[in-house]
């Protein structure tokens, strides 16, 4: 027997729990569909737990700061009250009751299990219980997110390697740990177990960290690595692991050599939840690596997507940007609809590395007539009062044509903090000429993005 309802939110990331509240607190009957937690990967694998241990690894390296500048102070790293904060404060120990309690109070109905598309408007959901079936008038939401995607490397799938859902849950840090990735997830948390007095490895296939960043990004960002101890390796290839009790895991590479360590995380990137979806009956691609949608989070008739799914940049902001498009376009409201000129972005690693629009190469594969302009920050006043932990650098990127940034990355400290201005600037297309005759304060970190601006040849 079906029963009927309004909309069918399949995936609680941070952009359906979103959707499903807002819909439900218009008076529309919701259900929400949750295979695991409510929220997602963001609050009890990614953003959030991540974030805890990057800021306790900060206060220690600012900590080692101190005689640099003033005096001295004796540091011992304690990974307990990390790993208790983030099963306490961060995700009740990955209980979700408090999300469930939420939706509920907000009207809407939930069940935990696995969800797919039957069909136009047919919603099934294979539950502890049984298999539960919805004919769905208004809309079905996908949310489903991504998993962490394992590199089909020999042997490393018989190891009992770490993700981002493991590695968030350590109790106990191992002496040595092997990083399999340096993008956001590898060098974040690369970085914040070094400073607990981890001996980190990076292995990274491309010739760079942090790939989608500005190589100047990735250059200052590896340096500081370095200086603090963590063994940046790029243009590697990994050629097998194994694993045995001691010394634990082993990682050939090309050439003959080989790595061991006792833990390995693997960050090689993500792959979306969307095989086991059921996207053929309503007419697409399973095999899809994203789903592509309209400016309304329209994937089909009465099919809307939003979340990592989309392709538009792995981040909540982007996500919960979308959910409130959705709810809009659900509801039958007007827009604006979604618009990723500015997708701004921070990468937690120590300089912190903000970044919104394009990059100078995508600029330039866009056409675009481009300017760039770009200032060390150690050069600024700012910078050089700081001193110590000053690495950082920024970068302007401008069509020339209009006269406007179309792109901008800030490194430093507060470098995730700093990316707010060029993110207005890109977003709302000020012309760079209106940019030079801003008051900038003195002495700030965000004073360098002038003079960045004054480096643009436009
Ligand atoms: C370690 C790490 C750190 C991160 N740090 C940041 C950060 O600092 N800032 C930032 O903006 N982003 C960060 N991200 C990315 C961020 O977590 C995601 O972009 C965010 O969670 C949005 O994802 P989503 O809305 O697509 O859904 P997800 O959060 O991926 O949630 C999808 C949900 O759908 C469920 N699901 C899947 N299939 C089904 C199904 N068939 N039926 C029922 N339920 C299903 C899953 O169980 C999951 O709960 C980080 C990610 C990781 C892994
Ligand atoms: N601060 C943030 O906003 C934040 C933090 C973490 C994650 N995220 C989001 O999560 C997404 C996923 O992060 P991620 O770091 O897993 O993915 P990623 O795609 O950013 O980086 C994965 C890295 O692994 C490398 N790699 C892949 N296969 C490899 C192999 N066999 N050997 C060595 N290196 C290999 C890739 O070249 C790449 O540099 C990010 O793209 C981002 O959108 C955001």
């Amino acid at each position: 027997m079906s029963e009927s309802i309004d909309v069918a939110v399949i995936g609680l990331g941070p952009g359906g729990e979103h959707v499903a509240a807002q819909l439900a607190q218009a008076g529309l009957t919701v259900l929400g569909v949750e295979k695991n937690l409510v929220g997602g990967e963001c609050p009890y694998y990614g953003c959030i737990p991540s974030k805890m241990m990057i800021r306790a690894a900060n206060a220690l390296a600012e900590a080692r700061r101190v005689p640099d500048l003033g005096g001295s102070v004796e540091v011992t790293p304690d990974w307990t009250p990390v790993a208790k904060r983030i099963s306490d404060e961060a995700t009740d120990a990955w209980n979700d009751q408090v999300a469930v309690d939420r939706l509920i109070d907000n009207g809407g109905r939930f069940t935990r299990g696995h969800g797919r598309l039957a069909g136009p408007g047919k919603v099934v959901v294979e539950t502890d219980d049984g298999t539960e079936e919805y004919d769905v008038s208004r809309g079905v939401v996908l949310n489903v997110g991504t998993s962490p995607a394992v590199p089909p490397v020999p042997g490393l799938a018989n190891t009992p390697y770490w993700t981002n859902r493991d590695v968030v849950q350590v109790k106990n840090l191992p002496d040595t740990m092997i990083v399999l990735g340096g993008g956001a997830i590898g060098c974040e948390i690369a970085q914040a177990f070094a400073r607990f007095g981890v001996q980190v490895t990076i292995l990274e296939v491309a010739d760079r960290i942090l790939g989608p960043e500005e190589p100047e990004a990735s250059a200052v960002v590896a340096e500081a690595m370095a200086a603090e101890g963590i063994d940046v390796r790029v243009g590697v290839q990994i050629t097998r692991v194994d694993h045995t009790p001691r010394p634990g895991f082993t990682v050939s590479l090309d050439g003959g050599s080989a790595i061991a360590a006792g833990a390995l995380l693997v960050a090689a990137g993500r792959r979306t939840n969307l095989s086991d979806l059921g996207l053929d009956s309503v007419g697409l691609d399973p095999s899809a690596r994203f789903l592509d949608t309209d400016e309304q989070m329209r994937a089909g008739d009465n099919l809307w997507a939003v979340g990592d799914i989309t392709g538009k940049g792995l981040f909540t902001h982007v996500s919960m940007y979308q959910a409130e498009i959705a709810v809009r376009s659900i509801l039958g409201k007007d827009g604006p609809w979604a618009d990723y000129t500015a997708v701004s972005r921070a990468t937690f690693t120590d300089p912190e590395v903000g970044s919104v629009g394009l990059t100078e190469a995508q600029a330039r594969d866009a056409g675009i007539r481009v300017a760039t302009g770009s200032y060390q920050l150690p050069y600024s006043s700012r910078g050089w009062i700081h001193k110590s932990g000053n690495h950082g650098v920024i970068k302007v990127v401008a069509d020339a044509d209009r006269g406007v940034l179309v792109g901008g990355t800030t490194v430093g400290p507060s470098g995730g903090e700093m990316i707010g201005l060029i993110a207005t600037a890109v977003h709302a297309a000020v012309p760079v000429s209106k940019l030079l005759t801003m008051h900038y304060a003195y002495p700030t970190f965000h004073r360098a993005i002038e003079n960045a601006i004054k480096e643009l040849d436009m």
